[in-house]
Formats: C-alpha cells, sequence, structure tokens
C-alpha cells in the first residue's frame, strides 16, 4: 500500500487522504522570540520493508505511522490501530541515511536502528520528504521548549511548578538541548580556545541572580539522595558556587547544564542516576542524549549485513616492550619518545567545567592531558612524511602518471588517523613558529602560525624537487555524537621540471563518538587536483565514506581517477587511506604507496608514527640556531613530552595568559600583530592566501636569529 500523506501536501500530484491536525501542539507562541514554525506536518502511514533486526537476515513487509515526529511501526495497519506496537522511534532523534539508488532510509538512534525500503522510488520520496518535515518540526517544538524555559526561569521562583511540567513533558527534547549545548560549549573551548564574549549573553545574567534561590531551594530539598560522588551532585556545588562564572561567559550553556539538574533531580533521570557508583565521567551518559541533525545521502549501495559500528580503537594494540629512551636510528634520530602519554580516557566535558569551578570559563584551558607533545604546525607538516613520491613525480614524463603520484601524495597525508585519535595537538600560539630541516629527504618546511581568529597556521617547504606550500583554516561542525573538520585553503605543490602547479582542497576529516572511548577518525568527501599551468589533466578523489552497517573491510576506502582534456579516464586507483593505493592502469599496475610500518609500541607513544616521534626533538645543534620562538622551546609542550602532566598544565595557563597579556598590550597601543615570514596576499582566483617571504633561512644564518627581535611567547 502506498503511503497516506496528509496535508500540507507534498506536491500537486499526490493524494491527501486524511485530515490536517491544525491545532498547535504547544501554546508556546505568546514567548518571547518564538517566530518558529510550530504547525504539525500531516501524518504519514503506510507500508515499507524494514530489515529485520541483526542477527537475522532479510527483510519483512510492515507497517508504518509517522505523527508528530514520532514514527511508530507495526505488523498491519489493524495492530496500529489497536495500540500493538512492534516500535516506535522519535525521528528528530535519529541521524538519517538515505540511498537513493536503493530507496532505501536508514535511522539511527543509537540504541534504535532502522532500516527501511521503499516499494518504489515515489514512496521513497514521500516518506523521505514527510520524515524530513517532521524532523523540523520536532527540532522547532524543542527549540521552542527551550525558549520557554528559559522564559519560565526568568519569572523567578514562582515558577518552578510550570518549569517542572515543561520537563516532565518534554523530558527527551529538553534533555537533547541541553545536551547538544554543553558539547558546542566543550569543543568552542577545546578547539578554539578563546572564544570573545557574545554581548547578548550579558542580559541573560539578570535571570541568573533569580535562578540561584531555585537551585539552592532543589538542592536542599533533596540533599542526601544521591551519594557524593554522583556526578549530579558534583555539578550542583559547581552551580550554587560559580555564581562569578555565570556572568562571564556561555551563560546560555550553564543555563542549561544547571536545567538539566534541576530536571534530572525532579525526574530522578535514571540514565543520569545509574552512573553514581562510577567516578564523575558524565561523558558515558551524555552522548547517549547526542542527537545529529544531518541527513547522509550515500550514493553507493551495499547490501552488506549489519555490524555494530566499531570503533577503529579494537585495532590498536598494547605492546609489551618497553619504552628505549634516547633509541637512535640510523638516520640519526630518535625512534622513541622521553616518556609514554598518559592515559586520557577519564578526562570527560563535566569534569572539565567541575574542575574549573568558580573560575571564568573564557580562561578555562582545556587539561594538557588531552594534548599530544606537538602543535598543529609540527601536525601540518607530517604531511611530508611521504614527500618521495613527489621527489618521484618530479622525474616522472608522462604527465598522467605524474599526477597519479601527486594525488598519492595527497592521500598519504591522512594515513596517521587510524592512530591518532586519543590526543589533540596544542593550539600554536600566535607568532609560533616551526622548522623541519631534512638533509635526509631533501627538504626544508617553516610554518607559522599567523592568526589567532580565526586560526591560521601557513607553512611553506622546498625542495630540489618541490615546493609545497599550504595555510590551513579549519572550521568544525559539532554534529552531536561527531565533530567534521572542514579545512579551507588549498595545498599547492609545484614541479619545477615540468613547471607544474597542483592544488587541491582537503577532504573533510570526522571524528565519530566524539565524547565517548568508541572515538575513531574519519576523512571523507571529494578532492580535486588541478594544474593550475596545464589542463592536460586533472584528478578526482573520492574518501568514501563509511556506512555503520557495512564490513570493517571497506573502511577508509578511497579512489581516484586522473582524466584527460576531453574528461575520459587515463588512470584508476583506489585502496585504503591507512594501508596503500595501488593503481592497475599503469604499464606495470603497481602499489604506488604503503604507509610506513607503526612502531609497535605506537599505543603507548600517543599512536605516533617514527616521523612523528622525531618532529619535537631538540638536539644542541638545533638548540643552537633555532629562533625562540620555535615549537620546540614551548615549555608546556615539553614537560608533556617528557611526561611531567601536572606541571605542564601549569605551565600551559601561563603560556596562554601570557598570549593573551600579549594581545590586550596589543590592542592597547592599537597595533595589529604582523606574522613574521608569511604575508597575506590574494591568489589568482581571488582567494586570500598566506606566501612565505623568504626570509627564515637567510635570517637563521645568524644562529638563533640573534641579529633580529624575537617575539618572546613563552
Ligand atoms: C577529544 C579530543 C582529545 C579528540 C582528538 C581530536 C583530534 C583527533 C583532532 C583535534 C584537532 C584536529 C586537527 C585540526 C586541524 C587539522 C588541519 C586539517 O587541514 C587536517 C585535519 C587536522 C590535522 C585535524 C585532525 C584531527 C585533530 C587532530
Amino acid at each position: 500500500m502506498d503511503p497516506q500523506v496528509c496535508p500540507p501536501p507534498l506536491s500537486s500530484s499526490q493524494s491527501v487522504l486524511s485530515v490536517y491536525d491544525k491545532s498547535p501542539h504547544l501554546d508556546l507562541s505568546s514567548l518571547p522570540g518564538s517566530s518558529l514554525d510550530l504547525s504539525i506536518p500531516g501524518i504519514c502511514e503506510g507500508y515499507l520493508m524494514k530489515r529485520r533486526k541483526y542477527p537475522l537476515k532479510g527483510w519483512h513487509k510492515r507497517y508504518f505511522l509517522l505523527e508528530k515526529g514520532i514514527l511508530k511501526y507495526s505488523k498491519t495497519q489493524q495492530d496500529i490501530q489497536r495500540g500493538k506496537l512492534h516500535g516506535s522511534l522519535d525521528v528528530s532523534l535519529a541521524v538519517m541515511s538515505i540511498n537513493k539508488k536503493s530507496k532505501r532510509i536508514d535511522l539511527d538512534a543509537g540504541d534504535n536502528l532502522y532500516h527501511l525500503k521503499a516499494k518504489s522510488h515515489d514512496i521513497f520520496y514521500i516518506w523521505l520528504t514527510k520524515l524530513c518535515a517532521h524532523r523540523v518540526f520536532r527540532k522547532n517544538e524543542a527549540m521552542s521548549v527551550h525558549r520557554g524555559v528559559l522564559h519560565a526561569l526568568s519569572l523567578g521562583q514562582s515558577t518552578l511548578p510550570s518549569m517542572t511540567s515543561y520537563a516532565q513533558t518534554n523530558r527527551s527534547i529538553v534533555c537533547n538541548c541541553v545536551m547538544e549545548l554543553v558539547g558546542a560549549c566543550f569543543f568552542t573551548l577545546l578547539f578554539n580556545p578563546r572564544p570573545s564574549l557574545s554581548s547578548s549573553m550579558s542580559s541573560l545574567s539578570q535571570n541568573w541572580r533569580k535562578w540561584c534561590p531555585i537551585i539552592t531551594y532543589t538542592t536542599a530539598k533533596h540533599k542526601g539522595s544521591f551519594p557524593v560522588n554522583n556526578p549530579l551532585n558534583n555539578l550542583l556545588l559547581f552551580c550554587d558556587f560559580s555564581q562569578p562564572l555565570y556572568a562571564t561567559f556561555h551563560l546560555h550553556i550553564i543555563s542549561n547544564i544547571i536545567f538539566h539538574l534541576l530536571f534530572a533531580l525532579i525526574q530522578r533521570t535514571p540514565s543520569l542516576s545509574r552512573h553514581h557508583h562510577r567516578a564523575p565521567s558524565v561523558a558515558d551518559s551524555m552522548a547517549e542524549y547526542f542527537d545529529a541533525s544531518e541527513v547522509i545521502v550515500c550514493e553507493s549501495s551495499s547490501e552488506a549485513e549489519a555490524s555494530d559500528e566499531s570503533g577503529l580503537s579494537d585495532i590498536t594494540t598494547t605492546s609489551n616492550s618497553e619504552p628505549e629512551e634516547g633509541h637512535v636510528s640510523p638516520s640519526g634520530r630518535r625512534t622513541s619518545l622521553p616518556a609514554p602519554g598518559t592515559d586520557n580516557s577519564h578526562i570527560g566535558i563535566m569534569t572539565i567545567l567541575y574542575n574549573n569551578i568558580g573560575k571564568d570559563l573564557s580562561r578555562v584551558s582545556m587539561p594538557v592531558a588531552l594534548n599530544e607533545p606537538l602543535c598543529l604546525l609540527q601536525r601540518v607538516s607530517e604531511e611530508l612524511e611521504y614527500s618521495e613520491l613527489l621527489d618521484i613525480a618530479n622525474c616522472t614524463d608522462d604527465p598522467y602518471e605524474r599526477m597519479v603520484y601527486v594525488a598519492a601524495f595527497s592521500i598519504s597525508g591522512y594515513a596517521w588517523a587510524s592512530w591518532r585519535y586519543r590526543y589533540k595537538p596544542f593550539n600554536p600560539v600566535l607568532g609560533e613558529t616551526y622548522e623541519s630541516h631534512r638533509e635526509d629527504r631533501g627538504f626544508h618546511y617553516i610554518s607559522e602560525q599567523v592568526s589567532h581568529h580565526p586560526p591560521v597556521s601557513a607553512c611553506h617547504a622546498e625542495s630540489e624537487n618541490f615546493t609545497f606550500w599550504q595555510d590551513q583554516r579549519w572550521k568544525n561542525k559539532f554534529w552531536g555524537k561527531s565533530v567534521e573538520i572542514i579545512s579551507s585553503g588549498l595545498v599547492n605543490v609545484t614541479l619545477p621540471k615540468y613547471g607544474d602547479h597542483y592544488e587541491w582542497n582537503k577532504a573533510v576529516t570526522c571524528i565519530h563518538n566524539v565524547l565517548s572511548q568508541q572515538r575513531w577518525l574519519e576523512h571523507y568527501g571529494e578532492v580535486v587536483i588541478r594544474n593550475t599551468e596545464s589542463d592536460v589533466c586533472t584528478c578526482k578523489i573520492t574518501f568514501v565514506k563509511s556506512r555503520y552497517w557495512s564490513s570493517d573491510n571497506t573502511k577508509n576506502e578511497v579512489q581516484g581517477v586522473v582524466l584527460d582534456r576531453a574528461g575520459e579516464v587515463v588512470h584508476r586507483f583506489g585502496g585504503l587511506w591507512h594501508e596503500g593505493i595501488f593503481c592497475d592502469t599503469l604499464p606495470t599496475p603497481k602499489c604506488i604507496w604503503k604507509p610506513n610500518v607503526q612502531p609497535e609500541d605506537h599505543f603507548q607513544f600517543y599512536g605516533f608514527s617514527r616521523y612523528a616521534r622525531e618532529l619535537n626533538e631538540l638536539t644542541p645543534q638545533l638548540r643552537a640556531v633555532l629562533p625562540p620562538t620555535d615549537t620546540r622551546f614551548r615549555p608546556d609542550q615539553r614537560l608533556l613530552e617528557e611526561g611531567k602532566v601536572a606541571e605542564a598544565d601549569l605551565k600551559k595557563d601561563e603560556v596562554e595568559e601570557k598570549q593573551r597579556e600579549r594581545r590586550k598590550e596589543m590592542a592597547k597601543r592599537g597595533e595589529e600583530h604582523v606574522p613574521r615570514f608569511f604575508s597575506k596576499s590574494v591568489d589568482a582566483a581571488g582567494r586570500e592566501v598566506w606566501l612565505y617571504n623568504g626570509t627564515y633561512w637567510k635570517l637563521r644564518k645568524d644562529p638563533s636569529f640573534a641579529a633580529t627581535e624575537n617575539l618572546d611567547l613563552w
């Protein structure tokens, strides 16, 4: 049976079969700022194929009913009418993936997973449109409840009952919106450590005065009903004793945390209170609430059997081998770090907030235990680990084959992601520099943090065989369960022998399950490599997005083609970005690139490859020539490398404070920071780019850059 769609009609060609419920679900229209469309989308119902629950195979026909954002199903229409439900799901809390070709819609709400298939394309589109409309409706509803809550709170103590009723009737919505905001706050702090205070928030501070008695009242009422180590209680203390914080930063977020707590107390939310025998790690229970609002469109079809989404963390192995301190490779570089990394798996958002009770949140720095002893400038230099691919490209006469090597180089820069999902690099301070002089590989690299807001790292490397440069600015998009890192700024490579200038964009890097222990990384999207000096060929690379039910061996897939002027495929290549790239259209089919073997003890050492371990080494020779702004001199990072986490934490605060002071001073003098080795310019397409000014290696001839003025960064 076709789905029965109720008005408003999707299009004139669709039949209208039942009555449209016009009354708004909630009367929130009188609330301040509520211009949200709260009209209820029409009901949609009919038969769909539903995949049987894992481990059973096959599909069966079920009757579905979508009403006010809730999708219910039964065996037959009669069963639904009689209330004999097989299951139901709030569509706004699910990640929706679709596959147009196979007419499939998948709804993943964590514990609830529906794989659905429509009989025809028409039915597929009807359901898709209706599902989208119902998701929007639920989200708008959530938003207005959220505003309603704030409004109720702003009226003061007397509104406790009305607040409670909001909370009780809209539990999951409220939890969701609170958690999303807390998560967003966490990521603002994590990736962009100095967000500026939005002035609009200060108006909310008035409401806080009124709030406090409510919180105190509720705390008092429920004192003793939770064990001391209950995260809720900790947070209540946090709320009670950190009033100065209210007036300063992200008020709406803190207000939400507190509302959530109040709500949990009133409701005794089981998902929060059941953790009370554990250390205060609320992150797990929070992660349950997170909702992603994206719809993932998968063009390729995979009918593979459902399998649990298993994190790459399963792959990692712990080795028993002792760290060999001071061990040196044939290249004369160290092969190990002075100290293994510390376990940071216990650190959750709430712990961080809790540890900062009483502090101005805009000054909260993330615990150094989340960091690896490398900074982003060094991280970007890791993209040159396989620079030999560019050396080969620069002596490959055939332009198509040359392109294959350039493509393999661009892919090789993503290989680290299967090992490096537990720590984040240090954010470089403005003016920080990093050089990597690799005589063994024939290139020298220099990078500088050229802007703080937005953070931009610029770099430039030169060798006989190539020049490589890029400026990376990136945004993070928080989806609830995952964070996408979207880099803008093109990567550039020139090959002197052929006069080629290649440029390409970066794939999206996604941190899945970001708040839980099952964190894993993935790259996806399309990368296009163009030669700006010649249109003989272009290259398209697809980083394939994995799907949770596909088997593990399709993870990390990458496919590429080299196209000629007419758009015909000349070469095809593919493989896995963590395992290697194969090209079978070359005169002799071959493996173009394979990553180096990971050291056995990599898990203990932040997942670092051998190359990564070399980056922060400070030899006496280097010490004598580097400018004082070089990352290798950054004291907090050095302390962390040595395993002195507590000292590193204190030092990190100092370095960050110093940066703030410096900025304030400059602002007072009306000055703007001018990067030393890069200058802003505009490329042929009108994009703003940062280009190397050519002075670094000349100035370096005066050891320690003694003849010039250096910033005092730490
Ligand atoms: C919760 C925390 C500890 C999880 C770990 C986050 C890690 C995986 C994140 C933090 C910062 C991220 C990096 C930020 C910026 C860039 C530059 C971009 O051009 C490529 C991706 C890259 C290099 C990101 C890779 C992933 C990254 C290293």
